[in-house]
């Protein structure tokens, strides 16, 4: 049983060094992106890969660094590749998806909602779902945005991407404790982390937790941190991670 892992990208929404923090799950049977954001497409043709050759995605919440590569997703699969593709969401975000972000530029006779264009499976919070015989997830909802709903990804209830969520230490403790074995956390480098982790936040975890963490959705000044993130190791864009085995 192995999950693998590879970014398109491991920046922050306003990153221009590191593409939109995305990424493609594996096991050897299925291929989905986590999050498809503005940048995803035009890194997955960098990365030599078509939309085809993926079978769906995961979103986590609804910024543009998340879902803003979904328009060209959606519409490659339909008309060039002619294939539902499979999208994991909550199902609080079922609607707004459609509503707020993909009906303007979408909507036409036969497009009338999410999905008409994908084969959409909705999360409820806090649920595993088998995505197949290696791999499982389970959305948790985790603080962002205030008011707006925003996931968290347990993979195979041992692997916790945090997606966008600002410092939560009673939760990563707690999820190391139910047997959680490896983090991937967004890092706000710069800056008061209003919305995301901030590297000051997470230099403050127990040596135990931050020996788990490798640090994501990073902004352009990574270079001058080599060196000074404690324990936790910055995730390198495309390399492909082995997240469980
Ligand atoms: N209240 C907010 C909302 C948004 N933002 C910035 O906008 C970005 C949207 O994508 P993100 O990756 O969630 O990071 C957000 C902040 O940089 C922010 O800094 N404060
Ligand atoms: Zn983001
Ligand atoms: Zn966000």
């Amino acid at each position: 049983m192995t999950v693998k892992l590879q970014m398109l990208g491991t920046g922050s929404a306003f990153a221009k060094q590191y593409a939109n923090n995305n990424g493609i799950i594996s096991t050897s049977s299925t291929k989905l992106f986590i999050d498809c954001g503005i940048t995803a497409p035009l890194a997955l043709h960098q990365l030599g890969l078509t939309f085809d050759q993926l079978d769906g995605a995961i979103i986590t919440h609804l910024h543009g660094d998340h879902v803003g590569g979904l328009e060209e997703y959606g519409f490659q699969m339909m008309f060039r590749y002619k294939r539902k593709p499979k999208l994991y969401i909550a199902n609080t975000l079922v609607e707004p998806l459609w509503e707020h972000t993909l009906k303007g530029g979408m909507s036409q006779p036969g497009l009338e909602c999410l999905e008409d264009v994908f084969d959409v499976q909705p999360l409820v919070p806090d649920t595993s779902y088998v995505i197949d015989d290696e791999c499982s997830i389970r959305l948790i909802q985790t603080p962002h945005i205030p008011n707006k709903s925003s996931y968290s990804l347990l993979v195979n209830e041992t692997f916790f991407y945090s997606a966008d969520m600002r410092f939560q230490p009673q939760l990563l403790e707690q999820l190391v404790q139910q047997g959680v074995s490896s983090i991937w956390h967004d890092c706000q480098l710069v800056g008061a982390g209003e919305v995301h982790a901030t590297i000051t936040e997470l230099l403050s975890l127990p040596p135990a937790i931050q020996s788990i963490i490798s640090l994501m959705h990073y902004g352009d000044e990574r270079s001058e941190w080599e060196g000074r993130t404690g324990l936790m190791p910055f995730v390198e864009p495309h390399h492909v991670y082995t997240i469980v085995t």
